[in-house]
């Protein structure tokens, strides 16, 4: 269980300001849903967390420790799934398995792998199964099966349900929460990426929204007890319906100021 913090940090990309003095003491084992308009920096900064970029100034750090690089410590998840093509669903998750435990024989590995696929409710069958073969919303359980598999004790996921159906959208919501709200004494914090101001409120223990570029955290909002949402019944509650007009406004006042340049 590890705390994040960003300190002032800003990120370039050549002379484009992205992200400007971006603060954030994240607790370990939250699950942070971020917020803001389609190019205002989320998925930047989720690579500024994986080490994949690095800040042009300012500082990340995870516990003590400054993120430098990529590392096995944080584990992403896309929303176009990253499975490699010509490997299985089962060859994914071990290729994974193998780079975290270097020492888990191919039997254990494969005997893992297997647990995972029916940790993420897929069949065993769909562990010989090319990516090509699976729907989107199977690879997406693939992906996260790896994710989970080589238990990072932080996950990156950026939109990772973004090109699903409604429907398959909401039982890999619920498939993430499950995952992660069952690891009770050493739970992940999931800094997770989403458009959707529903599925932020399901999902989140900590809630941040980003203006728009360059990004700023305009807002932030921490549920004090996070147990998990009925879907069909969060709306009733007027304190939560309360809070979701407040993101919307917040999230189209940003965009109406900076379109009309106010
Ligand atoms: N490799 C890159 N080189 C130059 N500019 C980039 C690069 N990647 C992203 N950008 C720019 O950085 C800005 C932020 O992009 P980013 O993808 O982080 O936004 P986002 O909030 O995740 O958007 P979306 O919600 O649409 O995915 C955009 O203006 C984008 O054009």
């Amino acid at each position: 269980m590890l705390e994040v913090s960003v300190n002032h940090v800003s990120f370039s990309y050549d002379k484009d300001l992205i992200l400007a003095d971006i603060n954030m003491k994240v607790e370990a084992g939250a699950f942070v849903c971020l917020l803001g308009q389609s190019g205002c920096g989320k998925s930047t900064f989720l690579r500024l967390l994986a080490g994949l970029e690095k800040p042009s100034s300012g500082s990340i750090f995870v516990d003590d420790a400054p993120v430098m690089k990529a590392g096995l410590q944080r584990g992403v998840v896309f929303q176009d799934y990253g499975l490699f093509p010509w490997m299985s669903a089962g060859e994914n998750i071990m290729i994974a398995l193998k780079q975290r435990f270097k020492k888990m024989s191919f039997s254990e590995r494969k005997a893992e792998a297997l647990r995972r696929i029916r940790d993420v409710e897929l069949p065993e069958s769909v562990f010989d199964k090319l990516p090509k073969e699976l729907s989107g919303g199977m690879k997406q359980r693939c992906a996260i099966a790896r994710a989970f598999g080589i238990d990072p004790p932080i996950l990156l996921m950026d939109e990772p349900f973004g090109a699903l159906d409604a429907v398959t959208r909401a039982k890999l919501q619920d498939l993430v929460f499950d995952l992660w709200d069952k690891e009770t004494e050493s739970r992940k914090t999931i800094f997770f990426v989403t458009h959707d101001v529903d599925e932020a409120l399901l999902l989140a223990t900590d809630i941040i929204v980003f203006g728009q570029s360059p990004s700023k955290v305009i807002y932030n909002y921490s549920f004090k007890d996070k147990s998990k949402s009925d879907r069909t019944t969060m709306l009733d509650d007027p304190q939560t319906m309360q809070l979701r007009n407040n993101l919307i406004k917040i999230i189209h006042d940003e965009v109406r100021m900076k379109s009309y340049n106010l």
